[in-house]
């Protein structure tokens, strides 16, 4: 597998505290890479040691070609995101892309155009930053880490101060970069719903380190799905289950009944239920989501 970064036993100590602790990460190329983890893990941090900003005090991340890490040709091929968007806030939206653009060597005003509208902000590219509602802030901070066309966006919390059609426009914005650029994407978010959407693979942090790191498509192989049905007497299909040498199954307090063992399919377990004199109000198939995955995960570190 190629590997647009890989970062070993990443150590970053402030103070006494080990905010980093022998982190490895692994984010193959063209990927959508969802680093997720509670508060305080070490999301930022991390984010921040692999852009450069600041120092690591232990290991080494390696990014494209480039063991040492972060380095000036690097930063060209990059874009990024990292905390509070801030701007020139005396300068209009227009103005603080175009320093941008300027900045990074890549003059291009149709771009900056085509990015203005990517990120539904045409009409207030005139206004001054100054009077910029946060979301508005975080969609021109996408705009401007996407302007140069980065093979690589590194985006720290993107989306959080953004209303629902936004969170929409920019996961069809982040997936449509991966697929026509083959941008590779860190993204780390609270919204594991959202993650689900769009990331290809996932990190767990929690307590400094990196306690999961795989494909989306592998956790969903690995967690079984299971059946879901719905009854009017609990104890009794219980019982059932248990005359028929089905253990796999747990009882929950809501009027439903979760069987892990699946042998049989859905029809099965509805026949069984209703001949037996049970009212069936509902059997379905569920998948475990991303945010059980992550507490099972998380809970047992
Ligand atoms: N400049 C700093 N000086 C001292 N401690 C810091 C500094 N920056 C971060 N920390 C500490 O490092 C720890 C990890 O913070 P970090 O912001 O990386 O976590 P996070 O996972 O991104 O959290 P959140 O989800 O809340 O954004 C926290 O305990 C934080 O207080």
């Amino acid at each position: 597998m190629e590997y647009c970064i890989v970062g070993k036993n990443i150590e970053k100590l402030y103070g006494a505290k080990k905010v980093l602790n022998n982190v490895d990460i692994h984010v193959p190329m063209n990927s959508i890479y969802g680093l997720i983890g509670p508060n305080d893990a070490g999301k930022s941090t991390l984010l921040k040691c692999i852009m450069n900003l600041i120092h690591i005090d232990g290991g080494n991340i390696k990014v494209f070609d480039n063991t040492s890490g972060m380095g000036k040709h690097e930063l060209n091929r990059i874009g990024s995101l990292i905390e509070y968007p801030y701007f020139y806030d005396d300068l209009t939206g227009m103005e603080n892309l175009l320093i941008h653009s300027k900045y990074m060597g890549y003059y291009d005003k149709k771009r900056i155009d085509e990015v203005l509208d990517e990120v539904d902000l045409t009409k207030d590219a005139e206004k001054k930053t100054a009077n910029y509602s946060m979301g508005m802030r975080q969609r021109l901070a996408i705009a401007r880490a996407i302007l140069i066309k980065p093979e690589l966006l590194i985006l720290d919390e993107p989306i959080n101060a953004l209303d629902p059609d936004g969170i929409k426009k920019m996961r069809e914005l982040f997936k449509l970069l991966n697929e026509k650029w083959d941008t590779t994407i860190i993204i780390s978010s609270h919204i594991l719903s959202e993650m689900e959407y769009l990331a290809s693979d996932i990190g767990i942090m929690s307590n400094g380190k990196i306690i999961k790191e795989k494909p989306l498509k592998e956790i969903y192989k690995e967690n079984k799905d299971k059946i879901v049905a719905r009854v009017d007497d609990l104890s009794k299909a219980a019982i059932i289950l248990e005359e028929r040498g089905v253990q796999d199954f747990k009882v929950i307090d809501d009027g439903q009944i979760h069987i892990f063992d699946l042998t049989h399919d859905t029809s099965y377990f509805a026949e069984l239920f209703v001949q037996n004199g049970l009212k069936l109000y509902q059997i379905d198939i569920v998948k475990k989501t991303l945010e059980e995955y992550f507490f099972e995960v998380a809970g047992k570190n």
